[in-house]
């Protein structure tokens, strides 16, 4: 691929590669409720180990805050990734140091090694030199196949690629030739759709997305914050209140460049995060001061949806509601499918990307009717920006 090296250009064969992967996938109860991550670098890492590699994986899940943390120990992935692979998959406790060492040397030629959480020291998000060059000295050469977190300039990431000869794995390449196709020129309306939870390390992108697209809907977590800014009460829904002067700003640069802002006007509330709970339609002016939205409402959902025939371009990250319990899935499931018919029909070029998106496109049973589906959420949306990936310039030649 031009600009980059990619595996057609690495020599592997008995030597430790190091594979920057995305194993942050959704999980409940301790066993992972989407593979769809996994699945997608399995081609990497088979590629390698049949070139005669000793594959060590390296990869973060959730944020831990660089301190060590069961809940967030990829040991728990381990069983998944074997699973989707169909071969063993080592596993140590730490990503750096003694323990990573060993775990590396004892690797056979064409095994596959899994390190515990980047993120479980401070150095990986800081991208600091001496932690990266502790992760470069258990490998000779570095691929990174982690497009969804491309936009992360982590030691893991970004650091990485300037100390080993650095390739891009077969997913990165892939994901940036699809996306190049789907949207490199998207043809208008473009009508995006942003939600989920993660409001503080979504919402600038926001200011530029509102640019380059003919109207945002806004739903998920991400529209509580919305709403409040607009003075509205959400009770005590997902809201970073404190963020309010970012939203206000958003919907002015949306007004001048002509990009419809798209908010609930109706809401289903209840006052437990658990399936199904107790929950009631409410318009978004009455949220009761001790209720969570967890869906937008069945108006709200019509509304969307008209918006998606309108478009010709649809790019979506983010559930509109807590789609892992029900009823809180019903708006993510009508938009899906309505989506899913609008591109079976020829009429929309449908794009989606998230590692908790594309499990709720899942749940709704329509992933494969869309256009594509990245397995980024944060990166897509950067991309779609225009915005320089620091993961991905690292890698250019
Ligand atoms: N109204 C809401 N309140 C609380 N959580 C929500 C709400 N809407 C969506 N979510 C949560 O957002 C999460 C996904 O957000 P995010 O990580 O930003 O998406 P992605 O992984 O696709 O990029 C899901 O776990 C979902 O339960
Ligand atoms: O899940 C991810 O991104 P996404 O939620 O934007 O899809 C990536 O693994 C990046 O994780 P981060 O947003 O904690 O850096």
């Amino acid at each position: 691929m031009a600009g980059f090296h990619t595996l057609d250009d690495a020599d592997v064969s008995g030597k430790r590669v190091l594979v920057r992967v995305d194993l942050n996938v959704p999980m409940q109860d301790g066993h992972v409720t989407d593979t769809t991550r996994i699945e997608r670098v399995a081609p990497t890492i088979t590629e390698l180990s049949d070139k005669g590699a000793k594959v060590v994986l390296l990869a973060h899940f959730g944020r831990p805050k660089g301190e060590p943390n069961a809940e967030f120990s990829l040991a728990q992935i381990a069983r998944a990734t074997e699973e989707v692979l169909g071969k063993p998959v080592a596993f140590a406790a730490d990503c750096i140091g003694p323990e990573a060492e060993k775990a590396v040397a004892d690797l056979e030629i064409g095994g596959v090694l899994l390190l515990e959480n980047t993120r479980f020291h401070k150095g990986e998000e800081k991208n600091d030199a001496e932690f990266a060059r502790a992760l470069a000295a258990n490998g000779d050469v570095y691929v990174n196949d982690a497009f969804s977190a491309a936009h992360r300039a982590h030691a893991s990431t970004e650091g990485l690629a300037r100390l080993l000869p650095a390739y891009a794995g077969r997913t990165m390449q892939a994901e940036l030739e699809a996306l190049e196709k789907g949207l490199g020129k998207p043809v208008k309306p473009v009508v995006a759709i942003v939600g989920g939870a993660k409001v503080s390390t979504k919402i600038d992108l926001l200011m530029n997305l509102v640019k380059k697209v003919d109207a945002l809907v806004i739903g998920g977590g991400m529209a509580n914050t919305f709403l409040a800014a607009r003075g509205t009460d959400v009770g005590k829904s997902l809201c970073e209140h404190d963020l309010a002067a970012t939203a206000k700003q958003i919907m002015i640069e949306a007004a001048t460049a002509g990009c419809a802002i798209v908010l609930p006007t109706d809401a289903v509330v209840a006052k437990e995060f658990k399936a199904n709970a107790a929950n009631e339609v409410v318009d978004v002016n009455a949220v009761p001061a001790d209720g969570m939205i967890l869906d937008v409402g069945p108006k709200t959902v019509e509304a969307i949806n008209g918006w998606i025939a309108k478009a010709q371009t649809l790019v979506w990250n983010g559930p509109l509601g807590a789609f892992e319990i029900a009823p809180f899935d019903a708006a993510t499931v009508a938009a899906a499918q309505f989506a899913a018919e609008e591109t079976k029909a020829g009429k929309l070029v449908s794009v989606a990307g998230g590692g908790d998106t594309v499990a709720a496109l899942n749940h709704a049973g329509v992933a494969d009717d869309f256009t594509y589906i990245s397995t980024a959420g944060g990166a897509f949306l950067e991309w779609m920006e225009g915005k320089d990936l620091p993961g991905v310039t690292a890698l250019s030649k």
